[in-house]
């Protein structure tokens, strides 16, 4: 029956991004910004446990990264017993959304779809406020999360029929998938809206109950789509949503032993924490965790000298620079035949060189990073670089007006080799770095030269040059002609190899299968 209903889905369409270069659709974001300031600013934000609100209590301040002097709003500090309590609801309503009807799943993600449509500037400017996305940023975020809506949508029906399996002539035996139980969802500031709701979609299609834990930088971004499942009609007991410090809600939360899944996304350091954690097995707990850590990236682009040089300099300028370089698919290392090198170096930084420092919140083409902790790390990558490699551009703090924040200027380091930090570690900021390689195969000897392995892109106009690099990249994602950001749910199925984590690929046709588990059930005739 499943079947049949989804073929009457409409067909799949990525949601369309809006063209801000048009005044009239530019004035609706300035004014969505303007009603999200009289709505929210100030204001202090539920969690939801067991289906309820819950309010009062410590709280913490969210600030504005373009100006932190500028408080946003407050958020709960999550108690240990809150923790308690919302992982027991979880269990306690896993009881019943375990056995609830892909289709009134799927009808939900749909209602999801539409709601989120209409709110759209909405989110771009919470967005714009907690984590300092400009408008085209943010928007190509909150139009994957409708398109995690419609991909997920499908994909609840798609494995809620199960698969073949070779027939026996006495025996009907079928190969079903169910789920696992509490799934605890930690997520990363930078993507706050689609990164937290790819994982926590991925576990309620499946028929799981949720955990959710957002990033304390960006809380709202996931709160709001909380809010619009609930009022899309999710029952209110499968999500529960936490926000508050690490010590009451990562390690106690990842050990609980009723948590049956992490679905983690962020740093190396703290996923293989959470791996070596979530493997000891905690008295009571009847299962081995499962976990899903999707992490870093030290993501190349690889020039070959027979590439159109000015797609690639724009492809490399978007890729480094968009956001900040806060992208864990940012290109952080260009690596170029010595032939064009100089020549791409150039118009690179000709490109970065224009990029203009501003508000985020007036779109502005950079702003700042996410917070001056984060600027201090970054510019401590940039004096040390200067002593390693040849600085091109940038390699100062950038001012913003009286503006407090981690503004950073665009920065190209030349002639990194390739033991340098700058060319192995993630930045996590608008640091690029430029390599010589002798030739095309050294240059994607290159590129492999990293314990990440997350996004990769390469640009020639030889089909053998191609053929020979995605056969031999050692990425999770790898474009060819184009930049190495930018996945879209559905059709680029996300996630790495190497260290960038564990290869779940959010998005893709096997996703789902991470949150499920296997039942064969063979009944003798
Ligand atoms: N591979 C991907 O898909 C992807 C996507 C986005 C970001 N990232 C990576 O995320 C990083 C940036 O994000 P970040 O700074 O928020 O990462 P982070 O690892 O510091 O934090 C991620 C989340 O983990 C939580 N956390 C902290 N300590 C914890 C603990 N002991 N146990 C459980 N959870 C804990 C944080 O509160 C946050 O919610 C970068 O490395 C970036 O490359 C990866
Ligand atoms: N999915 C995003 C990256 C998310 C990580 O930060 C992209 O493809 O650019």
């Amino acid at each position: 029956m499943t079947g049949t209903l989804m073929e009457g889905f409409l067909p799949f369409e990525h949601e369309p991004y809006f063209n801000f270069g048009q005044e009239e659709i530019a004035a609706k974001q300035r004014e969505a910004y303007r009603t999200v300031r009289g709505k929210f600013l100030g204001k202090a934000f539920p969690l939801y446990i067991g289906g309820q609100r819950v309010e009062g209590g410590e709280t913490f301040a969210v600030r504005n990264p373009a100006d932190t002097r500028e408080v946003a709003w407050h958020f709960p500090k999550a108690t240990p017993e809150q923790l308690e309590q919302a992982i027991s609801a979880a269990k306690q309503a896993f009881g019943e959304w375990r056995f609830s009807d892909p289709m009134q799943r799927a009808t939900i993600f749909k209602r999801a779809a539409e709601l989120l449509r209409a709110r759209r500037m909405e989110l771009n400017a919470v967005m714009g406020l907690e984590n300092a996305k400009n408008w085209a940023e943010a928007d190509g975020e909150v139009a994957e999360c409708v398109d995690h809506f419609e991909v997920f949508a499908r994909e609840a029906l798609k494995w809620a029929q199960g698969k073949p399996v070779y027939p026996m002539p006495d025996e009907h035996v079928t190969t079903v998938y169910e789920p696992v139980g509490v799934v605890a969802v930690i997520s990363p500031w930078n993507f706050p809206a689609a990164i937290p709701l790819g994982m926590a979609l991925g576990a309620i299609a499946a028929g799981n109950t949720v955990v959710w834990k957002p990033a304390s930088e960006t809380p709202l971004s996931s709160l709001l789509l909380v809010e619009l499942l609930f009022e899309a009609g999710l029952p209110r007991n499968v999500i529960q949503f936490l926000t508050g410090p690490d010590d009451v809600l990562g390690d106690p939360l990842v050990d609980h032993k009723d948590i049956r899944m992490i679905a983690f996304t962020g740093s190396k350091e703290i996923g293989c924490r959470i791996m070596e954690r979530a493997a000891k097995v905690q008295p009571g707990q009847r299962w081995l965790k499962r976990v899903m850590a999707e992490m870093g990236g030290k993501d190349p682009t690889v020039v070959c000298a027979d590439a159109d040089l000015d797609d690639a300099a724009r492809g490399i300028v978007q890729a480094a620079f968009g956001y900040s370089g806060q992208k864990c698919s940012a290109c952080s290392r260009v690596i170029a035949e010595e032939s064009v090198y100089d020549e791409l170096l150039e118009k690179v930084a000709t490109l970065a060189g224009e990029i203009k420092v501003g508000l985020p919140e007036e779109n502005a083409a950079l702003g700042p990073v996410i917070h001056e902790g984060s600027a201090k790390r970054i510019m401590e990558y940039v004096e040390r670089g200067k002593g390693t490699a040849r600085l091109v551009l940038g390699g100062e703090r950038a001012q913003n007006g009286d503006r407090e924040g981690g503004y950073v200027q665009p920065t190209i380091f030349a002639d990194v080799d390739p033991r340098d930090p700058l060319f192995q570690e993630e930045i996590f900021g608008p640091v690029l770095s430029f390599t010589k390689a002798r030739d095309w195969r050294h240059a994607i000897e290159l590129a492999n030269d990293s314990e990440y392995g997350l996004t990769a892109a390469f640009y020639s106009r030889d089909p053998m040059k191609i053929n020979e690099a995605r056969r031999l990249i050692h990425v999770g994602n790898l474009y060819v002609n184009r930049k190495c950001t930018g996945a879209l749910s559905g059709t680029h199925a996300f996630g790495g190899y190497g260290m960038s984590g564990t290869n779940a690929k959010v998005g893709g046709p096997d996703y789902l299968f991470w949150f499920l588990q296997t039942k064969t059930v063979a009944q003798k005739y």
